[in-house]
């Protein structure tokens, strides 16, 4: 693993998100330094999809303001925040699912290229980088889960971004697939990507991660080294437990 820089990257300050009655995010604060990779833990509706949300533009935080390399972008559009270096991924993939796998990722490159053939030679290179190679002509339909996610996370390069959010990217995929999912996102760390990680499985977090936050009912109960936050009493009580009894 990489050692991340002193450089903040990304700064969220005291970021609340008020749905109607219900606070889903309350007060959130968090640093992430270029070249880091952090990992967003909690249970069901602990605030960590509206985190990511208000961090890519799809939702504006009610309060609080979010930096992305010191500009203020909490009111930036999704499409602004992408061309300025944030991408993500979904927790239940979304492709176009009659396109071919390359004409999924095209739609990614799409933002850095005016020629078609350009669009689809860059493409190219990240399908090939998530090893989806041989199935670069393939409908996107045939895909099984592990390869969609590959699919997502080669949609999400194909913007060029500094910074990726990424939403489970283990979730849903058979237990023989984890490590190689690992090792594809330690390979795009190394290239210099920045990440945000939502995920529940501890051995990927603590193989991937350098710091993690744990979050319950929208606020932020916990931070560390993944090894903190596992022996971390609360996290245990609500959290470890939880998963130990299921
Ligand atoms: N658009 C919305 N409108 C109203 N309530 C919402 C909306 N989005 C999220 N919520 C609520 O906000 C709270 C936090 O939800 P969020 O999806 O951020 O949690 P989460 O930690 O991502 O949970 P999960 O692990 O289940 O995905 C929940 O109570 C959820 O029902």
């Amino acid at each position: 693993m990489s050692s991340p820089s002193q450089q903040p990257l990304l700064q969220v300050e005291q970021a609340s998100m008020v749905f109607g009655g219900l606070v889903a995010v309350k007060d959130l604060s968090l640093d992430l330094r270029a070249g880091e990779i952090l990992a967003l833990m909690g249970p069901n509706g602990a605030g960590k999809t509206t985190t990511f949300n208000m961090i890519a533009g799809a939702l504006i935080p009610t309060s609080g303001r979010i930096l992305f390399e010191g500009r203020d972008i909490t009111r930036m559009k999704p499409d602004g925040r992408c061309r300025a270096g944030v991408a993500r991924t979904f927790q239940i993939t979304q492709p176009f699912h009659e396109l071919s796998v390359v004409e999924n990722v095209m739609v990614g490159s799409m933002v850095h290229h005016t020629s078609l053939a350009e669009t689809r030679k860059e493409a190219l290179t990240y399908v090939e980088m998530v090893g989806l190679g041989a199935k670069a002509e393939a409908p996107a339909k045939q895909l099984s889960t592990g390869q969609r996610k590959r699919l997502e996370l080669a949609r999400a390069m194909a913007t060029r971004p500094r910074l990726l959010l990424m939403d489970e990217v283990t979730g849903g995929v058979d237990q023989k697939s984890i490590p190689d999912l690992v090792a594809l996102v330690q390979r795009l760390h190394g290239e210099g990507l920045t990440l945000i990680i939502i995920e529940h499985n501890m051995r990927v977090i603590s193989e991937l991660a350098h710091r993690a936050i744990f979050m319950n009912r929208g606020e932020k109960i916990a931070e560390g080294t993944p090894a903190e936050i596992a022996a971390h009493p609360d996290v245990v009580e609500l959290y470890l437990g939880e998963a130990a009894h299921a």
